[in-house]
């Protein structure tokens, strides 16, 4: 998968819900952690959207049981056709128990997000950008959501986002949480590479999102015609 441009990405727990996704989507972010047999519906999916295969771990917010298992599971979805990139975490690449991940997936030419998640609040600059630079050590895109509790935050993580994309450095950005919703359709303006939509309010995968169609309808009406 390809981050020169944005990608917004449907995020689900359903590939059968990719039909719905095609109008808006560029992307289909599988949850496999939210997933019930995950690696039997990849093998399934006729989808016509490439896949970015997200296997969340649970001390970072998702649903994925054992560390050694869900790693396997995402090295081997890594090797399935559709699955054109996956997210891995930098605390898991930073232990070391990820980089078999990362080896796998680029044998396979899948491209690698490699994100960090402060469900808390939003950190200094300086902290934010030691994660973009480790991110972009090990994956092809780096990303960053944090949560903002006012729009100073909001601001400094769009500067820096400006700031890597001058530099050409991929980088995906997010203020999760209410008072950084507007950045997860104003951030594309400044950089950011990735964005992430649920088809439906309900099934959100993170704080602040706005469903799928109403992602793509913002952003597009924001962008430079
Ligand atoms: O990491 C991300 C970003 C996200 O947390 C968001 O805030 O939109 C949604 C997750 O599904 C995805 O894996």
């Amino acid at each position: 998968m390809d981050f020169d441009s944005f990608v917004l990405c449907a995020s689900t727990a359903d590939l059968g819900a990719e039909p719905a996704a095609r109008e808006h989507a560029d992307a289909v972010e599988f949850r496999m952690d939210l997933a019930s047999d995950p690696l039997e519906a990849l093998d399934d999916y006729d989808g016509e959207l490439p896949v970015l295969a997200t296997n969340r771990a649970g001390w970072e917010g998702g649903d994925g049981g054992d560390d050694d298992e869900r790693l396997d599971a995402l090295a081997t979805a890594a090797t399935v056709a559709p699955v054109e990139a996956v997210d891995l975490e930098l605390a898991s690449v930073q232990d070391g128990d990820g980089r078999s991940v990362v080896e796998q997936a680029r044998g396979a030419g899948v491209s690698v997000v490699v994100s960090t998640h402060d469900f808390e609040g939003t950190s200094d600059g300086e902290t934010m950008a030691t994660a973009l630079d480790a991110g972009l050590e090990h994956g092809d895109v780096a990303k960053l959501a944090v949560t903002a509790t006012d729009r100073r935050s909001v601001l400094s993580l769009l500067a820096l986002t400006n700031e890597y994309d001058r530099a050409g450095d991929p980088v995906a950005t997010i203020a999760m949480g209410e008072a950084g919703r507007h950045s997860r359709v104003v951030a594309p303006l400044y950089g950011s590479r990735i964005g992430y939509a649920p088809l439906d309010p309900a099934d959100a995968t993170a704080p602040g999102q706005f469903d799928l169609a109403t992602t793509a309808r913002l952003v597009d009406e924001l962008s430079p015609q």
